[in-house]
């Protein structure tokens, strides 16, 4: 019912956990002294002996009492509030770190958009586990005992008893609903993260999805998962309202009991008019605070659930990243006998043998899924789980931090992310400290600078992923934004397709520029563009297959010969058709 883990995150907030209880207590004593004092004015009347001065003390106290409540009230709400802030920001707080600490393989071991609502709504579920459950918790613990106490010295130790011993019938139920609600906080958290996730997919998928008219298809699916959420989500309230229901029942039941006792002795003479109307303000007093407990616990039960995600995250496994700085103008890359594999029942790589010396040019080609995108990510870090040695300038991968790594390795994939917002936020995120005549140097290299003052200048908006761009445009732009990154050791892997011929042409012209000072890892289906790579590596299922220049490939006459004849045959043939047409 109390999670120590979730306890521990309040560190220096713990406090205000406990002005909540003393709030309430004081509440609770500030109630119990006006209702004696309603009691004592109802009995005086009742018996003709009212006098002035009593009706000015039973008002003082009315009033003292209700600005107890009324402030006590207000305070309780505020250690609440101070409570739940500082755990927020916390939790979010490690969550983040945590993605950071995960580095680029996050989303091996987490989707990003549950690691979002984990954050967000995740973290808000928390908000009344720490703001009212765990006061309460404590509370109904005390607030039955302070009552026990009092009505057994002022009115009587049987109608106290018999008030208290059926307030622990309300725990029992608690404690039912809890295992109950296990199983189906699971079920509905589970069915709550994969509807977000699917969601957010179709969304983005969603002009395939209409080109392929499968948009209605994908949105009964949808359908059928917002159904099946909607049914757990009814079943979790149905539980909610049946177990508030019991708790109701034995609420006023118990109440009625403890009256019905007090009635019985004021019938018979053993207690006064004055005690008999205690017990009637009193009785339900007694159960509230159980009862409030045990409508809260949905609420905490709630956090708890979300929590155990938050923690299960919290406490994945981290890459073990070294201490080592990776800093040298020039970098040699060596991949030794290096096998990976995704999953444990398929072998991406086999015993992969790669040089990449300081300022050479190497190519890596092979058929679609030989694994070549794959070696781009081990080098990044992306991985580690893979066998064999990945070398920077002799020391494995693993004993450098994972930013020095991205300090000096940048990686040009098919489709970089360009982000919403100016082209300047763009190209900032390459250096942040760029000044103006190096971001126009940059777009002046990939021959975007007139575009782009056309536009505006830096300033000019640029949409999600670059929206408002050609495939070329937003290419170049990110060709631009490498160039600014300014690292030792570049990796373009696929860099030059999904562009026009121009933007291809233009690309490769700055990425030979940059071979004369950089490292360049250059990953490519099209053969033409790696003849003049210092070597090509050609790999065949995950295997190197054939290494070697250009012409001692070809002389070869194997594999990576056949692929660049039948590709220069085929551009042969589509040059001749677009020559016929013209
Ligand atoms: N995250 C992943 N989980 C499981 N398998 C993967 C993952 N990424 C890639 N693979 C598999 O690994 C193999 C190699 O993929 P990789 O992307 O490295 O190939 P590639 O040579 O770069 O292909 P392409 O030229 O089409 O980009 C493929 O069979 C692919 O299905």
């Amino acid at each position: 019912m109390i999670k120590m883990r979730l306890v521990r995150l309040l560190q220096g907030a713990g406090k205000n956990i406990i002005y909540q209880i003393i709030w309430q207590t004081a509440v609770l004593i500030a109630q119990i002294v006006i209702v004696q004092a309603l009691a004592n004015f109802i009995a005086a009347i009742r018996q003709e002996e009212l006098l002035g001065q009593q009706i000015a003390v039973t008002l003082i106290t009315i009033l003292i009492g209700s600005s107890i409540c009324f402030f006590g009230h207000r305070l309780y709400s505020r250690a609440g509030y101070r409570a739940t802030r500082d755990v927020k920001r916390l939790l979010r707080q490690k969550i983040y770190e945590k993605v950071l600490r995960l580095g680029p393989s996050y989303k091996e071991q987490s989707k990003s958009i549950a690691i979002v609502q984990m954050a967000g709504e995740g973290v808000e579920q928390l908000e009344t586990y720490f703001g009212q459950y765990l006061s309460q918790f404590f509370y109904a613990l005390i607030a039955p005992l302070i009552l026990f106490a009092y009505l057994s010295f002022t009115v009587s130790v049987k109608v106290a008893l018999t008030l208290y011993v059926t307030v622990w019938l309300i725990p029992p139920v608690i404690m039912i609903v809890m295992i109950v609600a296990k199983k189906l906080l699971s079920k509905y958290f589970k069915s709550y993260y994969n509807l977000g996730g699917n969601f957010l997919e179709k969304l983005r998928g969603m002009t395939t999805l209409k080109i392929y008219q499968a948009d209605e298809a994908a949105a009964a699916s949808m359908d059928e998962e917002a159904e099946n959420f909607r049914k757990i989500t009814m079943k979790v309230l149905l539980m909610q309202l049946n177990s508030i229901s019991v708790m109701d029942a034995i609420t006023y039941v118990g109440a009625c009991g403890g009256i019905i006792v007090a009635l019985h002795l004021f019938a018979a003479g053993t207690i006064s008019l004055a005690e008999a109307i205690v017990v009637l303000f009193l009785a339900l007093e007694f159960f509230l605070p159980m009862r409030a407990l045990g409508s809260l616990f949905h609420i905490g039960m709630n956090g708890i659930k979300a929590a155990d995600r938050i923690f299960a995250f919290l406490d994945l496994p981290e890459p073990t990243t070294g201490e080592k700085e990776l800093m040298a103008d020039r970098i040699a890359i060596e991949l030794q006998h290096l096998t990976f594999a995704y999953e444990p029942s398929r072998t991406i790589l086999q015993d992969v043998n790669i040089t990449i010396a300081p300022g050479s040019f190497i190519s890596l080609v092979g058929v679609s899924g030989s694994g070549k995108s794959t070696i781009a990510s081990l080098i990044m870090g992306k991985h580690r789980t893979y066998n064999g040695q990945i070398k920077f300038n002799g020391t494995e991968l693993s004993d450098y931090t994972c930013h020095s790594i991205m300090d000096n390795i940048t990686l040009v994939g098919s489709n970089s992310w360009i982000f919403q917002g100016t082209v300047r936020d763009n190209l900032l995120q390459g250096k942040a400290t760029a000044t103006l005549a190096e971001m126009e140097k940059a777009l002046e290299e990939v021959n975007l600078l007139n575009f782009v003052r056309e536009r505006g200048g830096l300033d000019m908006p640029v949409m999600t992923n670059g929206s408002n761009l050609s495939g070329g445009q937003k290419q170049r732009l990110a060709l631009a934004r490498a160039l600014l990154h300014d690292t030792p050791v570049y990796i373009f892997d696929e860099a030059t397709s999904n562009v026009d011929v121009e933007s291809e042409t233009l690309i490769m012209q700055v990425i030979h520029q940059l071979a004369a000072r950089k490292t360049i890892l250059f990953i490519s289906h099209k053969l033409a563009n790696v003849a003049g790579s210092d070597k090509i590596y050609l790999l065949q299922n995950g295997k190197v297959a054939e290494a070697g220049t250009q012409a001692e490939l070809m002389e070869l006459q194997g594999t990576y010969y056949k692929l660049f004849t039948e590709q220069k045959r085929l551009l042969r043939f589509s040059t001749t058709k677009e020559g016929e047409q013209a």
